[in-house]
């Protein structure tokens, strides 16, 4: 496999090498964010990932602070026509979000996938609890028209099974377990609540399985026949390494919160 390092130009065109998998580097990546933005700032309840052509969500932040990927040093670049490359601080209907415009897809980084989702672990690392996942997707279901709005369910995280998981490689525990539970990923309560405010507003809305490939090449119409028959419902190049990082945190917090748990008891 190849090289996990980050060789970014950082602020000041100065090249820095960064470890996604490392926590300390993480960290590291976290102050440059918080000197530059400011501590007050720099920090989310919510993040949120702009899928392609779903930047206009970082626009509607409300009293924005935008920071460049390209000043952060050991945060990668985006190549990809509408991903503009910004972290967005600010608030949207009073709650304090962290905005990505734009996010790393593992074939434009050489399938490097924990680097890809690196701004997961640096969401995390500034408070962010909830993580909203955006992407823009071809639709596999029948049920689907031109348009549809799909919430995702579950997923079939292809490059995974073939062994390219951001999770690959060595585990710092401070990020949480080595063996990590998939199950429940997309949080049922949001889900719900989506479902609600779209009956609410007369919107088209479905529930259904994304299936990330590795890409760039679109799917053929057998491969598209093949997704279907196992169940899945869209398909797309992204997202599921974000869960699944975001996931692997989700457990450690729960853990942390078990640990403070039987201390009290
Ligand atoms: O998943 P997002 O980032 O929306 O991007 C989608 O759009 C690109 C293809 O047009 C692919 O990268 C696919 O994953
Ligand atoms: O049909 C698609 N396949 C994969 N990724 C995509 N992103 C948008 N549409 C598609």
């Amino acid at each position: 496999m190849e090289n996990n390092n980050a060789q970014v130009a950082g602020a000041g065109g100065n090249a820095h090498t960064i470890d996604p998998r490392n926590y300390d580097d993480l960290l590291a990546v976290v102050a440059s964010i918080k000197e530059q933005v400011g501590s007050e700032i720099a920090h989310g309840e919510i993040g949120i990932i702009c899928g392609s052509g779903l930047g206009p969500i970082g626009d509607s932040v409300e009293n924005p602070t935008i920071l460049p990927y390209a000043k952060i040093p050991g945060f990668p670049v985006t190549h990809v026509v509408g991903h503009k490359g910004n972290l967005v601080f600010g608030t949207i209907r009073g709650k304090r979000v962290v905005c990505l415009q734009g996010r790393f897809h593992p074939y434009e980084h050489n399938m490097n996938l924990a680097l890809c989702a690196l701004p997961v672990r640096v969401l995390h690392l500034l408070g962010v609890k909830t993580l909203i996942v955006s992407n823009a997707a071809g639709g596999i279901s029948s049920k689907f028209q031109y348009g549809d709005l799909m919430i995702i369910k579950d997923h079939i995280f292809l490059p995974a099974l073939a062994g390219f998981s951001p999770l690959v490689g060595v585990n710092d525990s401070r990020f949480g377990e080595r063996f990590v539970s998939v199950h429940d990923a997309y949080d049922k309560t949001y889900r719900n609540l989506a479902t609600q405010i779209a009956q609410r507003n007369n919107m088209r809305l479905f529930e259904g399985v994304y299936v990330m490939s590795g890409g760039p090449q679109y799917e053929s119409p057998a491969e598209v026949q093949l997704f279907k028959t196992v169940g899945a419902d869209a398909l797309g190049m992204s997202t599921c390494h974000e869960v699944t990082v975001a996931r692997q945190l989700r457990n450690q917090s729960s853990r942390i919160l078990t640990h403070h748990q039987y201390r009290q008891s």
